[in-house]
């Protein structure tokens, strides 16, 4: 599920007649993604996607996150523009609430993807790096390897009921932190761009969407994160050494990588790992168990960590 929040017709009518898309033809709740309310939204003069914010989303970002977007896809990367309301306005409130109108985008996110689409995807991710060097706006990573080994480290009491591994996370955490590079080229960059994040016609990828997590930070980075998004099975058991090698390919083809950024790649998807071990964690002890969501498994990315300790160095090679 996600929608959280009702809006019934009066008021949805009434928030879309502040845009000029023509007249509300239907609005239907979607059901993916967890954190805000989406409608897919028809008028007279097309389609749109309607978000309201609903939890973690701090409505002060949204200048940053919704720029951002605009500032993209003036660029011809394959992201979704904003639709300004009649006044300039890039959001509105509905009772407190932050909502947003923004570009539907073809594409379905695929389920098993081929190296063909992790190619695309790594270049399309390197045309968000080198247009994003000139957006003129700052938000500092929340989720960097320092701020999720903190999380982890509040949470260490309770690892071991999620799974009796999964404490080992802290010693590892502690390692990746200590040799963290901080000097690597940056940008903007999204940060969690998962397969359920990218829309794709079949190998062209047609929308990058939800970039509700994208800081600036180091490029190689946020490569080491889609890397291990999308090159293993869902539980991190079998890495995928075609996706591995077409995603890096795709993305140096566009930006190629300097040597401090190669070798680092090793040490970038370990935190990659750490911060997704750590936000499903801090997630898992906060969702009851019963709760309509699912919860995430943090330990598919103590998989993925182990993984990249043994072979990181090969594969990124
Ligand atoms: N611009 C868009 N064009 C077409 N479909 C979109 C667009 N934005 C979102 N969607 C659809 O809405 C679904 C939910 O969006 P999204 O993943 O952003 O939800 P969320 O709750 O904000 O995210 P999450 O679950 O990752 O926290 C997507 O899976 C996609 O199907
Ligand atoms: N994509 C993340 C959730 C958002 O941070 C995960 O799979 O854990």
């Amino acid at each position: 599920m996600a929608v959280y929040t009702h809006l019934g017709a009066e008021e949805l009518a009434r928030l879309i007649a502040e845009y000029d898309v023509g007249q509300l033809v239907s609005a239907k709740g979607i059901a993916e993604g967890v954190s805000n309310s989406n409608w897919l939204v028809e008028t007279t003069q097309g389609r749109f996607i309607l978000t309201m914010y609903e939890r973690r989303i701090d409505t002060g970002d949204l200048p940053f996150f919704l720029g951002l977007l605009d500032h993209l896809a003036e660029r011809d990367c394959p992201v979704p523009a904003t639709i300004h309301d009649r006044s300039g306005g890039i959001y509105r409130l509905i009772d407190g609430k932050a909502v947003a109108l923004i570009e539907f985008l073809p594409g379905v996110s695929p389920n098993a993807p081929t190296p063909a689409q992790a190619r695309a995807v790594g270049a399309a991710l390197a045309e968000v790096h080198l247009a994003a060097r000139e957006f003129p706006l700052d938000r500092t990573d929340g989720l960097a390897p320092r701020n999720t080994l903190a999380i982890l480290e509040r949470c260490s009491s309770a690892l071991a009921s999620i799974d009796a591994d999964l404490p080992r996370a802290l010693e590892k955490g502690r390692e990746v932190v200590a040799a963290w590079p901080d000097d690597l080229p940056r940008s903007v960059i999204h940060s969690d761009l998962f397969p359920d994040n990218v829309l794709m016609l079949g190998e062209q990828v047609t929308g990058m969407i939800d970039f509700y997590f994208a800081c600036n930070g180091s490029m190689a980075y946020d490569l080491a994160v889609t890397h291990a998004a999308w090159c293993f099975d869902k539980r991190g058991e079998r890495f995928d050494p075609a996706i591995g090698q077409a995603l890096v390919e795709g993305y140096c083809d566009v930006r190629p990588l300097g040597d401090a950024e190669r070798a680092a790649l090793p040490l970038l998807a370990q935190g990659a790992c750490l911060r997704f071990v750590a936000s499903r964690a801090e997630d898992w002890l906060d969702t009851p168990a019963d709760a309509l969501v699912t919860r995430k498994d943090p330990m598919d990315f103590v998989r993925r960590w182990d993984f990249y300790v043994e072979n990181g160095a090969r594969v990124f090679a």
